[in-house]
């Protein structure tokens, strides 16, 4: 059996086709609303492979030159994200231990070809609340370290429809997408996977 770092919840098969379903139409209208846009790396410029965008108060962006932040506005059409989902705050509630909303939902597509380094998610202000993550679409393999860049990393494959927690001691746990498997999914018309993140970004009150 796999063992995943203390704190790293894997939850396969959590959400229904049925859920997944209704989540990828909210996701569709979240997207018409709020374009996926490109995002570039701090000081070099260099663009992920994924594409993004967000729901919620607050999302998160990265540009060559003020790079990681989460603010309130697009970055492109300088509007407010739109809100985050019922059936995703629902799920925030059941599963996060946490009792404040999130703030943040990332939405992160990755083409067959995208990927994310290994990388920490350190840019909220209240590490007390989990990283509670989705899939959709076709699978990945996902990889999970430790708390430090040191110490080895296990990968695990995630399916449409599982859900990852990070939290506790393994809030902090180095993790990131090696690759897609395509076609391994029917959900999504034209392929791919997305991937919504949520998070609590600041201080309730
Ligand atoms: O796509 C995933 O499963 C992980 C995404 C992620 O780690 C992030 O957006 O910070
Ligand atoms: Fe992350």
């Amino acid at each position: 059996m796999l063992v995943l770092p203390k704190g790293v919840r894997h939850m396969p098969g959590y959400l229904s086709r049925a859920v997944q379903e209704a989540l990828v139409e909210d996701v569709r209208q979240v997207v018409q609303e709020a374009p996926l846009f490109v995002p570039t790396m701090p000081r070099t410029g260099k663009e992920m492979t994924v594409r993004m965008t967000n729901c919620g108060s607050l999302g998160w962006v990265t540009d060559k030159e003020h790079g990681y932040r989460y603010q309130p506005m697009h970055p492109v059409t300088g509007t407010p994200w739109p809100p985050i989902p019922d059936v995703l705050l629902q799920l925030w509630r059941d599963v996060s231990a946490y009792p404040h909303p999130p703030e943040a939902c990332l939405v992160n597509f990755y083409s067959p070809d995208a990927k994310m380094g290994l990388h920490q998610d350190r840019d909220e202000i209240d590490f007390s609340a989990p990283v509670v993550s989705v899939s959709l679409g076709d699978d990945c393999l996902f990889r999970v370290g430790q708390s430090t860049r040191e110490g080895g990393t296990k990968s695990l494959r995630l399916k449409s429809g599982d859900v990852v927690v990070l939290g506790d001691e393994g809030r902090l746990c180095f993790h990131g997408v090696d690759r897609i498997y395509p076609s391994t999914s029917a959900l999504l018309k034209n392929g791919g996977r997305i991937n919504l993140t949520l998070r609590r970004v600041t201080y309730p009150g």
